[in-house]
């Protein structure tokens, strides 16, 4: 690439809004692989995964972090520090609020929280709009610019997406770059994500673990790799990806739930796994599942250290 700082832009936004705001699709649907992980119940993504966007003027790094949220236990304390030391590092805020609902105090606390961020731009993103008739879309983009107003914030843009249709995906890209600093690509060409392989790998065991019983388990599912290797002894046109992870868990009257009668939910578990690690990682794989008790980890330090917060 024979590009120069001067007509090239590099640069980091992250998405900000409300537990099921649409981030992580908006994510994955600007970047086009499944990367982080989404789902239908609120405050699923723990780690800050970067997703790439890589254009012949542009490169632009998303940071998808979990929801803000009023923390109840010291995971939830640890999200917010997250969230809140990424808003500081990055060139451009995006704020997504739902044009399926309606803008309440939840996103007035966090746009009142994004308005301390002075320096750094934001755009606000009115994310699911196939699901709404153009009049609402209309009434939720007044909404938006009068919550700007109020809250001291001057959008750079307000755009209208479906992340699920692809409508304005383009958009939102291109108001982004906008807003970011010149500068050389700071990422290889290709690299999707610098998330080491062993989080993704955690989360797509975890979210096949919640499929089905999240009203169950709703947060108190962690997983951790124990292992991650080729085995040995492998045609080198057929390599095996040996994984060795464990499920934990707070308490043992959740085993049941997670491994079903006779342990076959886990193996279905393990299979649906399997499924997404190899479309991720493109090689075949066998998955050793353990599934362990951690009591109360989310309210205790020495294990959340252990489980990687
Ligand atoms: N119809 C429609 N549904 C969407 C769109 N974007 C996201 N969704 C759905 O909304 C739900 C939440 O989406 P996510 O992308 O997981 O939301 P999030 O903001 O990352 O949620 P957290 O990780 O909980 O903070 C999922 O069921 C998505 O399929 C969209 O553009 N249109």
């Amino acid at each position: 690439m024979s590009s120069t700082a001067e007509n090239f832009k590099a640069g980091f936004a992250c998405f900000v809004g409300r537990p099921n705001a649409g981030k992580s699709t908006l994510t994955n649907a600007l970047v086009g692989k499944k990367i982080v992980i989404t789902s239908s119940k609120p405050q699923t993504t723990r780690h800050a995964v970067r997703g790439i966007v890589h254009r012949p003027d542009a490169q632009l790094i998303l940071v998808d972090t979990p929801g803000l949220h009023k923390p109840r236990t010291l995971l939830g304390e640890r999200l917010n520090d997250v969230v809140k030391t990424t808003w500081a590092e990055v060139d451009v805020i995006a704020v997504c609020l739902p044009a399926s609902e309606k803008i309440g105090p939840g996103d007035r606390f966090l746009v009142g929280e994004a308005a301390k961020v002075a320096k750094t731009p934001k755009v606000a993103i009115a994310t699911k709009a196939d699901l709404v008739e153009p009049d609402r879309m209309v009434e939720h983009l007044a909404e938006i610019q009068a919550l700007g107003e109020s809250s001291g914030i001057e959008w750079a843009a307000i755009v209208p997406v479906s992340a699920t249709s692809g409508y304005q995906v383009d958009v939102v890209a291109d108001e982004l770059v906008k807003l970011l600093p010149e500068g050389f690509p700071l990422y290889p060409d290709g690299d999707i994500t610098d998330e080491p392989e062993e989080v993704l790998v955690g989360e797509l065991i975890r979210e096949a673990a919640l499929e089905g019983v999240r009203d169950e388990l709703p947060h108190s599912i962690a997983v951790t790799i124990d292992e991650m290797t080729l085995r040995e002894g492998r045609p080198e046109d057929k390599p095996l990806l040996d994984i060795y992870a464990n499920i934990f868990l707070e308490r043992d009257s959740q085993k049941g739930i997670v491994i079903g009668h006779k342990g076959a939910r886990l193996r279905d578990v393990g299979a649906a796994a399997r499924q997404q690690i190899e479309a991720l990682l493109g090689t075949p794989v066998y998955l050793d599942l353990h599934v362990k008790i951690a009591k109360n980890w989310q309210t205790d330090a020495k294990h959340l250290r252990k489980l990687g917060f």
